[in-house]
């Protein structure tokens, strides 16, 4: 490692150690938090399942950067490179619509087996894997409803599927010997002011109940459920609102997700995680970063992505929560994309991390207000930075902005390829 490096470490460490931050513990922990990385930045969100199927459900990728993900070798290629330039081991989060199979098969059909290649390359990779439903892009979600759709025949496609989600789910938790997610999002919904709020919530209520009927170990498997306020299509009335999912996952057992993007425009999803973990074992997040709307723009350093990371440090609710991402950006490099948005992830819990908690907790507690703004304020000045690049050094991966160079000599030699 670069002399440098050490020598910044070293003196950084010692403004951290005045105020009883023990920095090489920290390090130790950060290494421990793995992010889940959604496979779907890679290709813009297209799948492989149904060749040229137009994205629905009410989200949108825009941008046409050349060289993105077309099969399943490119995409597994694209994370690997993504991958090492991540600190830290991971996990990949697929959606059903990525299996990797020469099967003319239906969502509903599907089986392990059409994803052994990726379980086969999580193990070489050393990663996790995490799943999702696709309940959109496919002719049955065409008018905007999946399982809160009123025609039985429909709604019990989309439940057949969601039920084999979950299966391939919990083979990938037996194989990697970790559980794996597996997000249920739907994008139901009107456009216009509905008559009918109730009927397809008690729809949806009863279609997921069906889905979660059969016990899985929560060792292989742990269900989430995802809100949202509104879609592109939906913009009036979604059926999976957030009240909807949180008396459901309450109710059920179920992991609550939070995407970053799914709230009005000035909701914030960090001061939701200490009241839902205060009722619910577990949490899942998409941390995203919306733009006037569910813009699903690459996650950058900004205020809410540190109060995140800040509200899991301090309330130490990082065990009780599945961090994932949640962009897709078409308008640059989908592989730096990826290398963006989770070192910004892992730098902000380093962040929170190397803040004073307990020391700012006491002083709260006191009543020092004063004391509390100063010292916030102060730390955000604190040579984080130094350890930053100390940690990326020790996990071989590059330092500052040099894993750029990294990702444009890929771009020439492969992505400009296809
Ligand atoms: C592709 C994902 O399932 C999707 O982004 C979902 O998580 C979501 O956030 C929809 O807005
Ligand atoms: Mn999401």
């Amino acid at each position: 490692m670069d002399q440098s490096i050490i020598n910044s470490y070293n003196e950084a460490k010692k403004l951290y150690a005045a105020h009883g931050i023990n920095v090489d513990e920290v390090l130790e922990k950060l290494a421990e938090i793995k992010i889940s990385l959604h496979c779907w930045q890679g290709d813009d969100v297209q799948g492989f399942l149904f060749k040229d199927k137009e994205l629905s459900g009410g989200i949108a990728v825009t941008g046409s950067y050349p060289g993105r993900a077309s099969t399943p070798d490119e995409l597994r290629k694209d994370l690997e490179k993504a991958l090492s330039l991540i600190p830290g081991k991971h996990k990949v989060n697929l959606h059903a619509i990525y299996a990797d199979t020469d099967e003319k098969v239906d969502l509903d059909e599907l089986e392990p087996r059409h994803f052994a290649n990726w379980v086969e390359w999580a193990k070489e990779q050393g990663l996790g894997l995490d799943f999702n439903p696709t309940c959109f892009s496919h002719p049955k979600a065409a008018d905007g409803f999946t399982l809160s759709h009123a025609d039985e025949e429909i709604r019990n496609f989309w439940i057949k599927h969601c039920k084999a989600s979950r299966k391939i789910a919990e083979s990938f938790g037996r194989e990697l010997g970790q559980p794996c997610v597996t997000n249920f999002w739907v994008p139901d919904g009107y456009k216009d002011t509905p008559v009918d709020r109730l009927a397809p919530r008690a729809r949806l209520r009863d279609a997921l109940d069906e889905v979660f009927s059969e016990e899985i170990d929560p060792q292989y498997n742990i269900d989430a459920v995802e809100s949202k306020l509104f879609g592109i299509g939906s913009e009036s009335y979604v059926v999976g609102s957030h009240e909807f999912y949180m008396g459901y996952g309450l109710t059920r057992g179920k992991a609550i997700c939070l995407d970053a993007g799914h709230f009005h425009p000035t909701e914030v999803i960090s001061n939701k995680l200490s009241s839902i973990l205060m009722f619910s074992e577990q949490l899942l997040l998409h941390v995203s970063r919306p733009v006037r709307w569910d813009s699903d723009h690459v996650v950058t350093m900004d205020d809410e992505l540190l109060e995140i990371a800040r509200e899991l440090v301090r309330g130490d609710l990082l065990p009780r929560t599945n961090i994932g991402l949640d962009f897709f950006d078409g308008s640059i490099n989908h592989v730096a994309a990826w290398v963006i948005g989770t070192r910004n992830t892992i730098k902000a819990l380093l962040r929170a991390m190397l803040e004073p908690v307990a020391e700012l907790k006491k002083i709260e507690l006191e009543g020092d207000y004063t004391s509390r703004l100063a010292l916030v304020e102060e730390f955000k000045s604190y040579p984080f930075g130094a350890i930053w690049d100390y940690y990326c050094a020790s996990q071989n991966t590059p330092v500052r902005e040099n894993w750029l160079a990294e990702v444009k000599t890929y771009e020439k030699e492969v992505l400009s390829a296809r």
